[in-house]
């Protein structure tokens, strides 16, 4: 089973997935995206990068997910292990459907990408989304890089809201202005 974490950033993914890395009861294959390899790296450079072409860098994270599939994802599920990923696919449809809005070449920019994973990707079984405002999930998240905005993170929630009118079944919603422990109660309780 495939079990990812998603929200806007500052909503306290890292932390619910480290929580439940630490715990004995919870065996899970645990990874995320951006990955750690070198497509990873790639996908860092460019998040680092204001300039970066926002074309150029869908096709980085998608390079990055389809090595995280091939590598990792689908190895552990064929070993029947439960995954648990900070961030996947929907952080692409949210985050480069938004960069992708002033764009000429797409009148539905998340459509696009959607359809650009569809015939390769292993969707989730279950997605937690931690849902934040954009202002606490800027102030959180201490504005660290170009996405950290309370502007550019309106327009990511919007789209993470469309991705959950279409798939309501998948997604749990968790309100991500509780406190920790309640926000991690709630992750378990959806897990189990
Ligand atoms: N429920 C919470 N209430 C208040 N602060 C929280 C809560 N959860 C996490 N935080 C704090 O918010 C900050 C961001 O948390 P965290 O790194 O887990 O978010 P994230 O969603 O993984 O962010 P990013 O996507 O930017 O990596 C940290 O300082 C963390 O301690
Ligand atoms: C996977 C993924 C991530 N992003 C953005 C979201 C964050 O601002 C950064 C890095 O992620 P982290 O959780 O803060 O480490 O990248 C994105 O735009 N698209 C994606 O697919």
């Amino acid at each position: 089973m495939l079990v990812t974490l998603e929200g806007l950033d500052g909503s306290g993914k890292t932390t619910v997935w480290e929580r439940l890395r630490a715990d004995d009861e919870v065996e899970a294959t645990f990874t995320r995206e951006p990955t750690d390899s070198w497509y990873g790296e790639a996908v860092m450079r460019s998040i680092q990068n204001d300039g970066a072409d926002s074309l150029a860098e869908l096709f980085l994270y998608t390079a990055d997910h389809a090595a995280h599939l091939a590598d990792t994802v689908r190895p552990a599920l064929e070993d029947d292990s439960l995954v648990v990923s900070d961030r996947y696919s929907d952080s692409r449809y949210a985050y480069q459907g938004a960069t992708l809005a002033d764009s000429d070449h797409f009148d539905d920019p998340l459509a696009y990408v959607k359809q650009v994973h569809e015939p390769w990707t292993r969707p989730p079984d279950l997605t937690v989304y931690l849902d934040l405002d954009p202002e606490t999930a800027a102030r959180r998240s201490g504005a660290t890089n170009k996405f950290e905005t309370a502007e550019y993170l309106a327009d990511v929630r919007a789209n993470y809201e469309r991705l959950i009118d279409a798939e309501p079944d998948r997604f749990v919603r968790v309100d991500a202005t509780q406190d920790p422990e309640t926000v991690y109660e709630q992750v378990r309780d959806a897990l189990a």
